[in-house]
């Protein structure tokens, strides 16, 4: 996709092109249906190149091929469920198990297969290398580690809601970041999970329960309509709608759109995405910092998302403002077609950062003094663990989490 890109330097004469529509559409014309439907710009722009595309691309090209690259060094990621026991504690577990911390000076990120790391960002979180079955592991079923995404990580990280506040999951299941957020909120306070499809609400329920996520309160509703009066008292809110997941190294490269063209579901999405981020916004008086988070790469669902909703609050005289919400993060958004916007939006790639695609971008209310809404991340600095410890003594697993096995044993 890369050699077609610059071959045909499409990107460079179609300037308005968004290089990941692009992607998607190309990827359909020539490996998916092999046919584009619909009367949009971006799909006549893609079907005008057809001949040169089909004149100059190899098997090698095959986009499936390049995510399967990408898929094969993606680390394998889990997240310690601090609900059940400590950071430090996990990563006994596994040394003696056999697993080897990898070092700070160690040239490669793992040296072995035997090695593992821990991320130096968001606490509790793993690295194995990629490939890594865990998914049979005894601390993956009695969800003593959660196979979580370090880009999924990184919502609940940012919105950081100390322990004891109202918060608002808007779109929960399956419920990584709601249960995350009650790991960092050590089940003090209250999280509201909102999720509207029955089947994902049922897997959110059963997740939340395994997970010890005791201050969750589930809520099957939809969200773009949910009242105040259902909700009492939200300070943060997590919006993470449904969204093309165009940011998913492992996301299958076609027949994902049977019914409907590409155009036509990201339109879909977006007017969601709109919607209910705007209904964020407006309808939670005590709200003071909203997250706005997609597992996708296009604009459309992101910057645009961001700067619309923007418009519209200034134009209804709803005072919020973006604020950057991990100054020492180097992805960014893009700051030349979305000014003012683009630098406090937050990327993750697979590219800079090893990880899936994933979008964040943080909104606080005006009024809200600086220091008052500061981010309390530093409070959950106990469960940090220095992952270069010199230490061999290995601890047994804790008996809270020997309780919860034999809870599990006996269901
Ligand atoms: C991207 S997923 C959320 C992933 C979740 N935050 C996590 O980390 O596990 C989006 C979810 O939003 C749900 N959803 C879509 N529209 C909704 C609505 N109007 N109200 C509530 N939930 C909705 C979808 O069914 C889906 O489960």
């Amino acid at each position: 996709m890369k050699k077609l890109f610059e071959f045909t330097k499409l990107l460079q004469k179609e300037s308005k092109l968004d290089p990941w529509l692009a992607r998607v559409l190309i990827t359909e014309l020539l490996w998916g249906k092999k046919r584009l439907s619909g009367e949009s710009k971006p799909v006549k722009t893609i079907l005008s190149y057809h001949t040169t595309f089909i004149n100059n691309t190899e098997d090698d090209d095959h986009p499936a091929l390049e995510k399967e690259r990408r898929n094969v060094q993606l680390p394998r990621y889990a997240r310690v469920n601090t609900l059940y026991w400590s950071v430090k504690e996990a990563v006994d577990y596994l040394r003696n198990e056999g697993w080897i911390l990898a070092k700070e000076g160690d040239r490669e990120l793992f040296p072995s297969s035997d090695h593992f790391r821990c991320d130096k960002l968001i606490p509790g979180v793993l690295a194995f290398p990629p490939g890594t079955q865990l998914y049979d592991h005894p601390l993956y079923r009695d969800r003593s580690i959660l196979l979580q995404d370090k880009a999924s990580c990184l919502a609940s990280y940012v919105l950081s809601p100390p322990e004891g506040s109202f918060v608002l999951d808007m779109c929960a299941a399956p419920g990584m970041k709601t249960t995350h957020l009650a790991a960092i909120m050590n089940n003090k306070g209250t999280i509201y999970a909102v999720e509207k499809d029955p089947k994902r609400y049922e897997t959110l329920c059963k997740f939340v329960e395994e997970a010890g996520a005791s201050c969750v309160k589930t809520l099957q509703k939809d969200s773009v309509t949910l009242k105040r009066e259902s909700v009492p008292g939200v300070e943060y809110i997590l919006v993470d709608p449904s969204c093309t997941g165009s940011g998913m190294v492992k996301r299958p490269v076609s027949g994902c759109f049977e019914e409907e063209s590409q155009d036509e579901r990201l339109h879909k999405l977006v007017g969601f995405q709109k919607r209910i981020l705007y209904h964020a916004l407006t309808e939670f008086p005590s709200a003071r910092r909203v997250l706005y988070s997609t597992c996708s790469v296009l604009s459309a669902e992101n910057e645009e998302v961001v700067s619309s909703t923007l418009r519209n609050l200034q134009k209804n005289e709803q005072k919020w403002h973006l604020v950057d919400p991990l100054p020492e993060w180097s992805g960014r958004g893009c700051e030349d077609e979305y000014p003012g916007i683009g630098k406090l939006c937050i990327y993750a790639s697979f590219e800079e950062h090893m990880t899936n695609g994933f979008f964040m971008a943080m909104f606080e209310r005006d009024d809200i003094s600086s220091s008052s809404g500061s981010n309390k991340r530093d409070i959950h600095a106990s469960n940090q663990l220095d992952c270069h410890p010199d230490r061999d003594d290995v601890q047994q697993k804790p008996k809270k989490l020997k309780k919860k096995k034999k809870i599990l044993d006996e269901t």
